[in-house]
């Protein structure tokens, strides 16, 4: 079987407001999967049920199989979950929190002494493993959630904007952990507001809107569900008007705009149909440096999407 988790019509009221509205989807196994949907859309409350923090109102939640609901100790052991900002007792330290959670999973205290020295240096706190976590900063005690989800070695990790609130040096350290831990093999669910995070990291997006799944699939296939794409051209020289519009009448040019020396291109069109933009555009005599897709073709996607499910 391929799906290690999956959610069937799952509807979630919070008194007559229907906060998740028929949720379905697949998490494959050894997939990295984005969960994104703008605030409010009803991500934390999918996660939450999904962990059985929260009952579903109907519908169903499978985790290798087994149901979460009718199951949940057996369903949730091969499970690490990091919902919301856990807040630790500040006067213990990440090794005797690990000691306690590993209790919980009934390990043996040689099993979790082992375990702890290697999860502490997965997620890079090996010289702060008997500090108390009451004095970390915000990206320590991430790290140190992160931890106790994964005492028992879990294979699938659910975890609810694990960079909310991080630096960006902290949100890289956490992308590098995550990054490490799915290609060891660990299944990732993970909700996220932060597009570039979900594109450099996922291979699988689930995207929800109003508690309703809109759109799901491989990261290039939801790319893909856009043809226009943004492309910024970078040259040494200005171009001036007359260059801006003849670049404007190209084929395959929707629209154009510039910023200080870059030009922000709407563009459709193939591969070789690129090709021939910027073949044209440096006939033009534009000094081209740079000619790449930025970032927000996937967020244009977002967009769209989000938008077209008002
Ligand atoms: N316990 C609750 N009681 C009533 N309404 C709730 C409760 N929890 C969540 N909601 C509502 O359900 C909707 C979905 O909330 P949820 O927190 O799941 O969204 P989200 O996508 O995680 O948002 P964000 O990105 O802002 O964290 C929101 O309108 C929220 O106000």
């Amino acid at each position: 079987m391929n799906a290690m988790l999956e959610t069937v019509n799952l509807v979630k009221y919070f008194n007559d407001f229907c906060a998740v509205n028929d949720i379905s989807f697949t998490v494959k196994k050894g997939s990295f999967t984005g969960l994104l949907g703008p605030n409010g859309s009803g991500k934390s409350t999918t996660l939450k049920m999904l962990c059985n923090l929260s009952s579903p109102t109907s519908g169903e939640v499978y985790i290798n199989g087994i149901d979460v609901c009718k199951d949940a100790p057996h369903a949730l052991s091969t499970v690490g979950c990091v919902i919301e900002t856990p807040e630790a007792y500040p006067y213990i330290t990440p090794t005797e929190l690990l000691h306690y959670v590993g209790k919980l999973f009934c390990m043996s205290k040689t099993a979790i002494t082992a375990e702890t020295k290697i999860i502490l240096d997965k997620v890079g706190i090996t010289e702060y493993a008997d500090k108390k976590i009451g004095k970390f900063s915000k990206g320590m005690k991430q790290r140190v959630a992160l931890a106790q989800a994964l005492i028992n070695e879990p294979e699938l990790l659910i975890l609810d904007e694990p960079s909310s609130g991080l630096d960006p040096k902290g949100m890289s350290d956490m992308r590098t952990i995550l990054k490490s831990l799915n290609d060891d093999g660990t299944t990732i669910l993970m909700s996220s507001h932060m597009l570039h995070e979900v594109e450099e990291l996922c291979n699988n997006v689930v995207i929800i809107s109003q508690g309703r799944v809109i759109e799901s699939g491989d990261l290039e296939f939801v790319k893909s569900l856009t043809k226009k794409i943004c492309l910024t051209v970078k040259s040494s020289n200005n171009p001036d008007a007359e260059m801006l519009s003849k670049i404007s009448s190209l084929s395959g040019v929707k629209s154009i705009s510039l910023h200080d020396n870059s030009v922000s291109l709407s563009f459709e069109g193939s591969i070789s149909d690129r090709a021939y933009l910027l073949r044209e555009i440096l006939n033009l005599g534009l000094d081209v440096y740079d000619f790449s897709e930025s970032s927000t073709a996937f967020e244009q996607v977002f967009l769209k999407l989000t938008e077209e499910s008002k």
